[in-house]
């Protein structure tokens, strides 16, 4: 399928997982972070929009108190992420600082798809800084959601958050970014001659069966999450890629249209 569409994108999501922003040993990838500015400053350049959502307060947060292993309590998990949003945000105000570029912090729970009114402020704020062409970068509330019994205020991954993102945002296209090319027919990482799936237009049973579990401690969704994602796109008729993290720029040739990762649509 030819992906010469993709050029007529403009309005785009671009998600990052925690292994993506991680190197192994639980540092921060600065490379990435600062490719992932340079990639975002030349798009806004070349007439695009750019919403960032990103993953990795935890694992930063973890990084920052030398924690190796995932931490059992909700308070703890909380506490690390309040810790590593800061540190998290401060990283890629300084590396949108060298292209010019100002960002802004926006943090979500599920209100924004329960309360009109919230999902109404959230769009208008998101509006009013892709006017100014500052970058929305967006993650969810870590320190405060939790589901309470008549209150649910968790999105639970990042990659439901995403797909909502681009909901509420109405954006082309919403590019996640993993430790992966995209979707292949069974784990890569468990079983060396899994093929990748190029192009998907229907999260069908036999789809959902080639998903497994997640790659690193500090990631909570996996393929499967990608997919529901994925689900989410094509029922709001957007589209969708997942492709590896390993070098951003790889997101301009995308929008060249360049046959990259998997594409949902
Ligand atoms: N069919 C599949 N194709 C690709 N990756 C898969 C598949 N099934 C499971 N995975 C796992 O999904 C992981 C990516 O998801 P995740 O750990 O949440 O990463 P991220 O932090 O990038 O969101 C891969 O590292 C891989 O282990
Ligand atoms: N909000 C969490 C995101 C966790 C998450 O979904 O991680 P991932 O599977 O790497 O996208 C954090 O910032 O640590």
């Amino acid at each position: 399928m030819s992906r010469d569409f993709m050029k007529d994108y403009k309005r785009i999501v671009i998600k990052i997982g925690t292994n993506s922003i991680m190197l192994e040993g639980n540092q921060i990838d600065y490379k990435k972070l600062d490719r992932l500015a340079f990639v975002c400053s030349t798009l806004i350049q070349e007439g695009k929009e750019v919403i960032i959502v990103t993953s990795g307060a935890v694992g930063v947060g973890a990084s920052h108190l030398n924690l190796t292993e995932y931490p059992q309590t909700i308070e703890e998990q909380q506490a690390l992420a309040a810790i590593g949003q800061s540190i998290l945000m401060g990283h890629y105000s300084r590396f949108f600082q060298y292209y010019n570029r100002a960002t802004a912090q926006i943090l979500l729970t599920r209100d924004v798809v329960t309360f009109e009114t919230s999902y109404n402020n959230v769009k208008r704020t998101m509006n009013t800084l892709l006017k100014q062409k500052i970058v929305p970068i967006i993650n969810e509330n870590d320190a405060i959601a939790d589901d309470e019994l008549n209150h649910q205020t968790k999105f639970g991954d990042n990659d439901t958050l995403s797909a909502i993102v681009a909901g509420v945002s109405e954006a082309d296209l919403l590019i996640i970014m993993s430790d992966v090319n995209g979707l292949y027919d069974s784990n890569p990482k468990e079983n060396p001659d899994a093929t990748l799936i190029e192009h998907v237009a229907e999260i069908t049973d036999e789809i959902e069966l080639m998903a497994s579990g997640k790659g690193s401690a500090f990631a909570t969704g996996g393929m499967a999450t990608k997919l529901k994602a994925a689900e989410k796109i094509l029922n709001q008729k957007q589209a969708m890629i997942i492709t590896s993290g390993e070098d951003p720029v790889s997101i301009l040739r995308i929008l060249e249209g360049d046959v990259i990762g998997t594409l949902f649509k």
